[in-house]
């Protein structure tokens, strides 16, 4: 059996409290991911989709409930284990790249590397180029951000994702400012990559043809995740 990379019991997030009102955006989420697996994060807007990505992302802590990475209890870390568990088991892909401007391709993706190691060793400049060079962008290592065209610079945002071999890839709308054609591209290379490395991914779309090109969708509405639809159910 695939080991489990991601597990969510009982998750709930409320904001709020003292002057204000406390909401409640996440109703008891129950969520489990295994290696590989590849997952749309789907629901419509104000369902809590970011929410639960930042809660999952380290970002935010749960109001109750347990959150595992991998073997790990996470949700009572300390804001220095969250980074370090961050750049251990968690790779990151935005909508917008959130490239550095001043850096090269090569030097924006090892950044991760630099940041989780505190150095570069020649291991981690092979995986940089060899992952550049599988995602077509040889020829572009030593360009700036600028000097790319929108689907390159997300290609070198998903090998900066990638360079820190995660379990587990976070995926917010990441072909969401790329025209179609780009970003069917975009979403095949996060594909062959997932079935690659055997990383899992999960990724917030609003956009159906691409949910449906997922393992698995899973449904948030109201802060509540959706029973899974059945393929045996009438019209499904
Ligand atoms: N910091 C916060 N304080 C109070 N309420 C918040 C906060 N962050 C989010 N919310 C509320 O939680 C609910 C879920 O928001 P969230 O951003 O997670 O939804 P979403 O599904 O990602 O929406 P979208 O698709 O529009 O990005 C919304 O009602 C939002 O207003």
């Amino acid at each position: 059996m695939a080991e489990t990379v991601l597990e969510l019991r009982g998750v709930r997030k409320r904001y709020g409290g003292g002057a204000s009102p406390l909401v409640e955006v996440l109703h008891g989420i129950d969520l489990t991911l295994v290696a590989g697996d590849f997952v749309a994060l789907v629901g419509p807007s104000g369902s809590g989709k970011s929410t639960l990505l930042n809660l999952v992302g380290l970002l935010e802590t749960p109001s109750e409930g347990e959150i595992w990475l991998a073997s790990e209890p996470v949700h009572h870390a300390s804001d220095a284990a969250r980074t370090a568990l961050r750049n251990r088991y968690l790779g990151f892909v935005f909508q917008f790249h959130h490239l550095l401007p001043a850096f090269t391709a090569e030097e924006n993706v090892l950044m991760p590397v630099l940041a989780g190691h505190g150095r570069i060793s020649p291991a981690d400049r092979e995986r940089a180029r060899a992952l550049l060079a599988r995602t077509g962008l040889a020829a572009h290592a030593h360009k700036r951000p600028l000097q790319l065209s929108g689907g390159q610079q997300q290609r070198v945002a998903i090998v900066r994702a990638l360079m820190n071999r995660p379990r587990l890839v976070l995926a917010d709308e990441p072909t969401g400012n790329l025209d179609s054609h780009t970003a069917h591209d975009v979403f095949a290379l996060l594909r062959e990559l997932n079935r690659e490395e055997g990383i899992a991914f999960l990724i917030v779309t609003h956009d159906p043809a691409l949910a449906a090109r997922c393992d698995r969708q899973v449904h948030l509405q109201d802060g509540r995740l959706l029973p899974p639809a059945r393929a045996d159910a009438p019209g499904g």
